[in-house]
C-alpha cells in the first residue's frame, strides 16, 4: 500500500454531473464558456440536479420554489443575533446550515423526493442566511427575500434592503454561474464522504461548508483581496511579487490541482472585472490584479484560478471581503447538492485507507517507568 500525497490523480468516483477532461469543464457535458453566455444560475441548478436543461415551465416551477423556500426559519435569524458582530461569515454559514436541520421535520428523511426539498430549502436559503448575517453585524434587521426574484437579484437587494443594479445582478449572476460545480474538489468530496454512511443532506453541506472555507480551496477569493489591499497600489505590485516569489511563498489565487493550463472560469472573470471596472470608473483592482497575473505567469508559469479575478469582481460590485467566500458557498450550494444525490443513488462507503509509517513492534511502558 502506498499513499499518494492529497490523493492527487485518484479517481475516486464515477459522476455524470460535471467533467474535466483537457482542460475543457462542463456541466452534464456542456461546456463551460456556453453556460457563462447564455445560462441563468437557475437554470445551471436544474440541469445540475436533474441533468437536463429546463423547459421554460419547468424553470418557472423551479424559480418558484426556490422563492417560496427563501425565509429561514426564525429561530436560525435569532441564532445569527447571538453570533459575535466579528464572527467568521463562512463560520457562521457553517452552524446556520447545520441548524436548518434542526427546524426540518422531514431532516431524517431519506427519500429521493425529500432530498429533492431539501436541496432546494438549502439553496434558496444559504444566500438569505449570509445576506440576515451581514445586516445583523451592523445592528440593521435582515431583509426579507422578494418574491420572484433570482438568487443573485435577491441576495444584493436582501443585503441592502435597495433595488440593485441590474449590471450588478447580471455579473453575480454569472459568477454564481461560474463557481457553481467542479467535479471532485475538496468540498465536494467531503460532501460525499459525509452523506455517504447515510448520514443526512444538511450534515453533507456542513462538511462541505467547512472544507470550502480553508484558503487552499474557496477561502482564496478573500485571499486574493486581501493581498491586493496588502499591495496597495499598482506601482507596488512588482516589489510585493518578487518577494513572494523570492521567498518561495505562495500567491493566492494561482494555481490548481487539475488545471496545469489555466482555468477556464478565469477570464471570464478576468473580462467581467474589467468590465465593471470601466463600469465604475475604478479600474485599479483590475490594474493591479492584470500586473500580478502577468508576473506570476511569466516568473513561475503559474495561471490565475477561478478565485483570482473573482475578488475584484465582488469588491467592484461593492461586496465585503469577508463575503466572498460565503458567495461561492452560495454557487456551490447547487454542485454539493447534485452530488450528495447522485451519491445517494448508488452509495457505497468511502472509505479508503492510510500507508503506516508510524513505528512497530512497540510495548505498553508503565506510567511510572515513562
Ligand atoms: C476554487 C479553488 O479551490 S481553486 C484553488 C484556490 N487556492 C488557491 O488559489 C491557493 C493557492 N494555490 C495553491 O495553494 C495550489 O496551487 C493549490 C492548493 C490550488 C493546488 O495545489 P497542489 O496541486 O497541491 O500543488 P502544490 O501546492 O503541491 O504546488 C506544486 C508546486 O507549485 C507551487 N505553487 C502552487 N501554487 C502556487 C501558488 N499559488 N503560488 C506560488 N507557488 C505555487 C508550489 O509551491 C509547488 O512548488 P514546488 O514543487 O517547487 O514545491
Ligand atoms: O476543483 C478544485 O480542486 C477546486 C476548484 O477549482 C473548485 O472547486 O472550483
Amino acid at each position: 500500500m502506498t499513499a499518494t500525497k492529497g490523493l492527487e490523480g485518484i479517481v475516486a468516483t464515477t459522476s455524470s454531473i460535471s467533467s474535466i477532461i483537457d482542460g475543457v469543464l462542463t456541466y452534464r457535458g456542456i461546456d463551460i464558456d456556453e453556460l457563462a453566455e447564455h445560462a441563468s444560475f437557475e437554470e445551471v441548478v436544474y440541469l445540475l440536479w436533474f441533468g437536463k436543461l429546463p423547459t421554460e415551465t419547468e424553470l418557472a416551477q423551479l424559480k418558484d420554489n426556490l422563492s417560496k423556500n427563501a425565509a429561514v426559519p426564525d429561530a436560525v435569524i435569532e441564532q445569527l443575533r447571538l453570533a459575535p458582530k466579528d464572527a467568521n461569515a463562512m463560520a457562521v454559514l457553517r452552524t446556520a446550515i447545520s441548524a436548518l436541520s434542526l427546524y426540518d421535520p422531514e431532516a431524517a428523511d431519506m427519500s429521493v423526493a425529500s432530498n429533492v426539498q431539501k436541496a432546494i430549502k438549502l439553496q434558496a436559503q444559504v444566500a438569505t442566511i449570509i445576506a440576515a448575517f451581514a445586516r445583523i453585524r451592523q445592528g440593521l434587521d435582515p431583509v426579507a427575500p422578494k418574491e420572484s426574484a433570482s438568487i443573485a437579484e435577491n441576495f444584493l437587494y436582501m443585503l441592502t434592503g435597495e433595488q440593485p443594479d441590474p449590471i450588478a445582478v447580471e455579473a453575480l449572476d454569472k459568477a454564481l454561474v461560474l463557481h457553481a460545480d467542479h467535479e471532485l474538489n475538496a468540498s465536494t468530496f467531503a460532501a460525499r464522504v459525509t452523506v455517504a454512511t447515510l448520514s443526512d443532506i444538511y450534515s453533507g453541506v456542513t462538511s462541505a461548508i467547512g472544507a470550502l472555507k480553508g484558503p487552499l480551496h474557496g477561502g482564496a477569493n478573500e485571499a486574493v483581496m486581501e493581498m491586493l489591499e496588502e499591495i496597495g497600489s499598482f506601482e507596488a505590485v512588482e516589489t510585493y511579487v518578487n518577494r513572494k516569489l523570492d521567498n518561495k511563498e505562495k500567491l493566492m489565487g494561482f494555481g490548481h490541482r487539475v488545471y496545469k493550463n489555466g482555468d477556464p472560469r478565469a477570464k471570464h472573470l478576468q473580462k467581467m472585472s474589467h468590465e465593471l471596472g470601466k463600469l465604475t470608473g475604478d479600474l485599479k483592482w483590475y490594474n493591479m490584479s492584470v500586473k500580478i497575473d502577468d508576473m506570476v505567469v511569466s516568473e513561475k508559469g503559474l495561471k490565475p484560478n477561478v478565485d483570482f479575478y473573482s475578488a475584484s469582481v465582488y469588491t467592484t460590485l461593492g461586496i465585503p471581503r469577508d463575503l466572498f467566500t460565503p458567495i461561492f458557498a452560495i454557487s456551490r450550494m447547487s454542485g454539493w447538492t447534485a452530488h450528495i444525490l447522485e451519491q445517494f443513488e448508488n452509495n457505497r462507503l468511502i472509505r479508503p485507507r492510510a500507508e503506516y509509517v508510524g513505528p512497530v513492534g512497540q510495548s505498553y511502558v508503565p506510567m511510572e517507568n515513562r
